[in-house]
């Protein structure tokens, strides 16, 4: 491999998927509890072991019939109503049985009739309890009541043995309700990837900690943290390493050593921000130029000095490593428009939604030869109508209150420099996934 490369956007989306494609099959997977299994990956398809519902039941309060007795001829009497949770009594004919929503329906009853269509429009004393029961009790009913009327039949939602829910679904309240519904207790789930997040940088502290001068607070590593983990990975946040090639290198030895006993780095991707362009002190570069990582540059803007490769350190297993840019709003475009994919493929993240809109303002100086990602606000347009896309900030890639007002990245095609009001552009959508 070129150790020096230059690359258009894809063909880096492509390393870096090339580079994360072993991870998958590698995780393994792990049971976990209904609650704890929100936003993990489905290890293997979950098949119903009984139907939903299990039993045919009714959808109203009312009273179980055979529908076909109410048109022939005179009402049915009533019979002792039915308790919920308890196995339904058969149903004599001529009779119709108080049954209250969620009840099993009895053998021989096709239909429910509502408590509000019958005439007295409640139900007796008896039915709750409160008087003896009362086989002289008379209900009038309505003639024409179709035969499975407000029953629901039992596997109308899904049938024992069909796939309730497929390998790789990406666990969400409704998938995790279906499951606790059909009694499982636990799932099947991806052991969930570990990233290790290192931040670079003499003049970078943590947030909380005294600025010295020309110091700055360290955005990346949460800015990085919670992308990854909103992506579903464990993260380990090892802090910030000093601009020196040593410090550097002794905080990943210190943080790949392997896992006691294991005899494995316990990680899946290591990631760092800052330390890879032209300065006379990019320590990622520096240390790890000979160690089977690769720096260049992608055709992209911000986001343009990368670095990626298989990290091979004396001890420790090789593993995926990621070098983003130090400049906040370049380290985010590269998790959207570099990793991100990659994580879609391999974990069912969804992929962010590009769309068309209408510029609302001209832009310009967008360098030739680049995808500019610029941060923008998109409100949809209505009935059908394209959107409108308005830029904030401006392209440079420090502009984090700019970043953090955005909801889109308006992608300006290598090939494009400059666009007018009302022009058509492709934009990311960036705020919450659909
Ligand atoms: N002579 C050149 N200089 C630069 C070039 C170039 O092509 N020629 N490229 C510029 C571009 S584009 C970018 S992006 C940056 C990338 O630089 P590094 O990845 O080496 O990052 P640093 O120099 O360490 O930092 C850049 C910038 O970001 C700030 N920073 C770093 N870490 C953090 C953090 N964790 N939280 C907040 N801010 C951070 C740092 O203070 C710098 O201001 O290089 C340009 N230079
Ligand atoms: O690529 Mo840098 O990310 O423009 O600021």
């Amino acid at each position: 491999m070129d150790h020096s490369f230059r690359r258009t956007v894809g063909e880096h989306r492509d390393a870096v998927r090339a580079l994360l494609s072993a991870l998958a099959p590698a995780l393994g997977t792990e049971t976990v509890p209904l609650a704890a299994a929100a936003g993990r990956i489905l290890a293997a398809d979950l098949r119903a072991p009984r139907s939903l519902p299990p039993f045919d039941n009714s959808q109203m309060d009312g009273y179980a019939v055979r529908a076909a007795e109410l048109a022939a001829g005179p009402g049915p009497t009533l019979a002792r109503p039915i308790p919920a949770g308890a196995d339904a009594p058969f149903l004599e004919p001529g009779t119709a049985a108080p049954i209250m929503t969620g009840a099993m329906l009895p053998r021989g009853a096709d239909a429910v009739v509502p408590v509000e269509a019958t005439d007295p429009p409640s139900f007796p004393a008896f039915v709750a309890g409160d008087a003896p029961y009362d086989a002289d009790a008379r209900v009038a009913f309505p003639s024409a009541v179709p035969a499975g009327q407000f029953v629901r039949a039992a596997g109308s939602d899904i049938a024992a043995g069909a796939t309730a829910l497929r390998a790789g679904t990406r666990l969400r309240a409704t998938h995790l309700g279906l499951a606790a519904a059909l009694g499982v207790a636990g799932l099947g789930v991806l052991r969930r990837p570990r990233a290790l997040l290192l931040s670079t940088g003499d003049e970078v502290a943590a947030p909380g900690a005294p600025l010295g001068p020309g110091q700055i607070h360290d955005a990346n590593t949460t800015l990085l943290a919670v992308l990854l983990a909103d992506a579903g990975w464990e993260v380990r946040a090892a802090g910030i390493s000093a601009d020196s090639v040593g410090a550097f290198g002794d905080a990943l030895a210190r943080e790949l050593a392997p896992v006691a006993g294991s005899g494995e780095a316990g990680y899946d991707l290591v990631l760092t921000s800052g330390g890879i362009s032209k300065g006379a002190f990019e320590v990622v570069r520096l240390a790890l130029c000979a160690r089977g990582v690769d720096f260049g540059s992608v055709a992209m803007q911000p986001g343009g000095p990368q670095g990626a490769g298989l990290l091979e350190l004396p001890g420790a297993r090789p593993t995926p490593f990621l070098a983003f840019p130090g400049n906040p709003v370049s380290s985010f475009v590269s998790f959207e428009l570099l990793l991100r994919p990659a994580l879609s493929d391999l974990l069912g993240l969804p992929p962010r939604r590009v769309v068309e809109a209408r510029l609302a303002e001209g832009i310009g100086a967008s360098p030739a030869g680049k995808l500019q990602a610029l941060r923008a606000v998109f409100s949809p347009g209505g009935a059908g109508g394209a959107g409108e896309i308005r830029p904030v900030g401006g392209p440079a890639s420090h502009l984090l209150h700019a970043l953090a007002s955005a909801n889109a990245l308006i992608l300006v095609p290598a090939g494009t420099t400059a666009a007018s009001a009302g022009d058509t552009v492709e934009a990311l959508l960036i705020g919450e996934n659909p």
